[in-house]
């Protein structure tokens, strides 16, 4: 295979701390699910997505960490981004407040024209809480609709809006990952004549990813991938 016929990708993924990053990317790449939270300092993973047999995007995916100690050292992670991967938890109104009033602005400052998406984790907790009885004693958690989700993505201008669950489903955590993959590779610019080919039969793909995605979706009844 041609070193010309691989696109390069990075992807950096913020958001709050405990939101669920590291385990949608591990889910991703790893096909793992841990349920011991363990606060990631600074990783990276390599991994493959085959969009054909000719076409290939390496991407390399930026695990940081959402605790405030790492502000000043999180910046160096966006340096050549592709596309930014903003997360949040459904079961935490606050990390979605985060979004807006402390990942926008640190991705636009340092990433001002890569696309962003907005990624809700958790899926699974919502309707598990949504379906538990209300205790007296302990204060249940605010949860984030799909609309409201929805809605604070077209707000910061986002790509695109997916919510996910890495414990429950793997289709919902690839389908982000390879929307996000298709969609940092078609937007690079390398302008030799091999690549352009290859920049036109991504985005054909990235659209007609979305929509078999979509159609998949309806099938399921399930709400979790929006293309805006
Ligand atoms: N039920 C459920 N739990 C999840 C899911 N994703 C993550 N968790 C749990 O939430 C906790 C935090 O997940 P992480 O992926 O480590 O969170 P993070 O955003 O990487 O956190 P930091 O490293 O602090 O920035 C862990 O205990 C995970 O097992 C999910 O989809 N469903």
């Amino acid at each position: 295979m041609k070193e010309d016929s691989i696109v390069r990708s990075k992807i950096v993924v913020v958001g709050d701390c405990n939101c669920g990053k590291t385990s949608l990317i591990q889910r991703y790449v790893k096909d793992s699910f841990n349920e011991v939270y363990t606060p990631t300092g600074f990783d990276t993973f390599s991994t493959t997505y085959n969009v054909s047999e000719t076409y290939k995007i390496q991407i390399t995916i930026w695990d940081t960490s959402g605790d405030a100690g790492y502000d000043r050292v999180r910046p160096l992670s966006y340096s050549e981004a592709d596309l930014v991967m903003v997360c949040f938890s459904v079961t935490d109104m606050e990390s979605l407040e985060n979004v807006v009033s402390k990942w926008l602005p640190e991705v636009r400052e340092y990433c001002p024209k890569q696309p962003i998406m907005l990624v809700g984790c958790k899926t699974d907790l919502r309707n598990e809480l949504k379906s538990k009885p209300v205790s007296s004693t302990s204060s249940s958690p605010q949860l984030v609709s799909y609309d409201q989700g929805l809605k604070t993505a077209k707000h910061i201008g986002a790509l695109v809006y997916s919510e996910t669950s890495a414990k429950t489903s793997a289709k919902s955590v690839s389908d982000v990952l390879e929307v996000a993959a298709l969609s940092s590779a078609g937007t690079k610019s390398n302008d030799s004549p091999q690549f352009r080919k290859q920049r036109s039969f991504i985005r054909r793909k990235r659209f007609s990813g979305v929509s078999d995605a979509k159609t998949q979706l309806r099938k399921e009844a399930v709400k979790s991938c929006s293309i805006m």
